[in-house]
C-alpha cells in the first residue's frame, strides 16, 4: 500500500484528493494537514508520498520542508517560476533519492490541449490564450495558461517565428498579461470550473483548441497516476508536467 498524506486537505482540491486516495485500492490515507497543522505530523514512517494542493504563497516552503524530511512530493499548487524550481533542485541535491513532481494541470484534456498547442503553434502567425475559471481562484492567469503560453512561445522560437502581430497603441490593459510574448486573458465566472482556449490565427483561418474541466474529479486520475509513478522510487529529482508520465 502507498501511504499518502495530503497537505491543504481542507481545500477544494485537497478534499477531492482525500476522497480519491481513500477510494484507491493500492493507497492508504495517512495524514491530512491544513494551514494550522504542524509538519511534525508527517514523517517518512507514515508517508511515502505527500500531495500538496495549497496556495501559491506557501507551496515552495511546504515542498522544501517535505524534501528535508526525505518525503517525495506530488504538487498541484500553482505559482511556480524558474527561480522556485531552482530552489527545489538545490534541496533535492542535498536529499538524494527524494523526488518532487509538479504539474500545472492533472486533467488529461488540459495536458493534451497544451501538447496540441505546442504542435500547432509553429504554423500560425497569431496566438493568444484565454483561461476561464471559478471566481474563488486566487491567482491569475492560471498556472496552466502560463505553461501553455511558454509551450507556444518555445514552438514559435524553434520555428523562427517573430513576435505575434499586434497594432494596439493604447488600452494595453485590455490585452491581457503578456507571458513570454503571448497575450493571456483571464475570465472569472460563477458556474465555471477550469477551462482554457488556445486561439491560433492565420490570414483567413483560425484553429481553436479548447479544454473544459467541469468537475474536480477530472484531475484525480492524473493525481493518482503521479502518486503511483513517484511511489516506485524510480523518479528522483524534479519532474514537471504530467506529460512526463504519458506516452504522447
Ligand atoms: N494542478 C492541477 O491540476 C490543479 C491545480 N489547482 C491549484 O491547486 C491550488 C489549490 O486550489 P484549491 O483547492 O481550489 O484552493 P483552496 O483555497 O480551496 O484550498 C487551499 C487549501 O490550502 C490550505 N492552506 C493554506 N496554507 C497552508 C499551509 N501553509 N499548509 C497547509 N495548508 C494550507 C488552505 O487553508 C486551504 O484549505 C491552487 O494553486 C490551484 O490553482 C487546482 C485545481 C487543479
Ligand atoms: O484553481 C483552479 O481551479 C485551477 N488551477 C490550476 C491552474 O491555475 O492552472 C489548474 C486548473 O486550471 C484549475
Amino acid at each position: 500500500m502507498i501511504k499518502v498524506s495530503v497537505i491543504g486537505a481542507h481545500g477544494r482540491m485537497g478534499r477531492t484528493v482525500v476522497g480519491a486516495v481513500d477510494s484507491a485500492d493500492d493507497m492508504e490515507l495517512s495524514q491530512q494537514l491544513d494551514a494550522s497543522d504542524s509538519f511534525d505530523l508527517v514523517n517518512s514512517g507514515n508517508t511515502d508520498i505527500a500531495v500538496d494542493f495549497t496556495v501559491p504563497s506557501v507551496t515552495l516552503n511546504n515542498v522544501l520542508e517535505l524534501v528535508r524530511r526525505g518525503i517525495s512530493v506530488v504538487v498541484g499548487t500553482t505559482g511556480w517560476t524558474d527561480e522556485r524550481f531552482e530552489e527545489v533542485r538545490k534541496a533535492l541535491a542535498e536529499n538524494p533519492g527524494v523526488g518532487v513532481f509538479i504539474a500545472p494541470n492533472f486533467a488529461i484534456s488540459a495536458v493534451l490541449a497544451d501538447h496540441f498547442a505546442g504542435v500547432a503553434a509553429r504554423y500560425f502567425e497569431s496566438a493568444e490564450v484565454i483561461e476561464l475559471h471559478h471566481p474563488d481562484k486566487v491567482d491569475a492567469p492560471s498556472g496552466t495558461a502560463i505553461h501553455t503560453a511558454h509551450t507556444i512561445a518555445d514552438a514559435r522560437r524553434e520555428a523562427g517565428l517573430g513576435s505575434v502581430p499586434d497594432g494596439t497603441q493604447g488600452g494595453m490593459d485590455s490585452r491581457g498579461e503578456v507571458v513570454d510574448g503571448i497575450h493571456v486573458h483571464a475570465v472569472r465566472l460563477r458556474g465555471l470550473n477550469a477551462h482554457e482556449e488556445v486561439l491560433l490565427g492565420n490570414a483567413g483561418e483560425q484553429l481553436t483548441i479548447r479544454a473544459d474541466s467541469f468537475d474536480r474529479g477530472s484531475f484525480m486520475p492524473g493525481v493518482l497516476l503521479a502518486i503511483r509513478n513517484m511511489a516506485t522510487g524510480a523518479h528522483s529529482g524534479l519532474i514537471v508536467g504530467l506529460d512526463s508520465f504519458l506516452d504522447l
